[in-house]
């Protein structure tokens, strides 16, 4: 079995316009595997396609030798979990509970309690998210780095070999999100397979083993941070100016933007 997930020339149409044209690309196991590109390029779908939540008119998406998209609902959350870019907030669960949904998928369909297992695991993420005083709060009362926080820490308590985010560092404060960065870096070098959309290239830089590029549907770039970010790419994806300087420390890429002349 080849480990880690693939996207083999998928298409993606809606109506007129075609919103992924035969993107190939892969996230490796034991990597932390960046998605960038600007607003509207195709990440979100790229991501709802492999979980199945969109309907691909073409191509391949695998998870080692399975085919991820046409798999069971169960089977397929006991393998992966997938953290929306903007998960519901009218939620009638404490805090808690909410990182119990997590757990669904390994409880039996006819008992459906929490064993002990169950609850380690939720404990164990609320407690890597910060969140372990907030349990019994209810969802719809916190704040949205708090719920963004939960909505991670129920992606961890599924104790997923592929974890798919989607702008997770959304609402968060900077401890927080390179905290949370640092977690999701943690599980990829345990072994999981980690797929995130970030907007912040200077964080997917730092974290990142590896970046690919969307760019109107199209993969235009996969490699190390790098190698993709280069102030030519920036500027032909992003219409932005920059320089691409070293982190003083780890030597990985920093970049400074250059700000729009009037
Ligand atoms: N059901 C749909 N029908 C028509 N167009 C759609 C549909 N869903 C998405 N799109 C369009 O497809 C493009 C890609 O959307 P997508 O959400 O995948 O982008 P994204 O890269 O995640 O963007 P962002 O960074 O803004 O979240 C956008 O132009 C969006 O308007």
């Amino acid at each position: 079995m080849s480990a880690g997930l693939a996207f083999s020339e998928v298409v993606v149409r809606a109506g007129q316009s075609t919103l992924l044209d035969g993107v190939s690309c892969a996230a490796r196991a034991g990597r932390l595997t960046g998605l960038i590109g600007p607003n509207g390029a195709g990440k979100s779908t790229l991501m709802r396609a492999a979980l199945g939540l969109v309907a691909m008119d073409s191509g391949s998406i695998r998870f080692g030798d399975a085919d991820l998209p046409a798999m069971a609902r169960r089977d397929r959350a006991q393998m992966s979990a997938f953290v929306e870019q903007s998960g519901a907030s009218e939620v009638h669960l404490s805090a808690r509970e909410v990182v119990m949904l997590g757990r669904i998928p390994f409880q039996s369909l006819w008992q459906s309690t929490a064993g002990p297992q169950d609850d380690a695991a939720a404990d164990a993420a609320l407690a890597a998210v910060g969140m372990t005083g907030f349990a019994e709060r209810q969802y719809q009362t916190l704040s949205g780095g708090e719920q963004q926080r939960l909505q991670v820490a129920r992606a961890l308590a599924q104790q997923p070999q592929l974890l798919i985010l989607d702008e997770p560092t959304n609402h968060l404060d900077v401890h927080a999100q390179l905290s949370i960065l640092n977690l999701l870096r943690q599980r990829a070098q345990a072994g999981a397979t980690v797929l995130l959309a970030l907007h912040d290239l200077n964080l997917a830089a730092a974290f990142c083993d590896e970046l690919v590029v969307l760019h109107h549907g199209r993969q235009v770039a996969q490699g190390s941070p790098q190698a993709v970010l280069t102030p030519a790419l920036l500027a032909d994806v992003y219409a932005v100016k920059a320089s691409v300087l070293a982190h003083p420390h780890s030597g990985r890429p920093m970049i400074a933007y250059d700000l729009p002349s009037d």
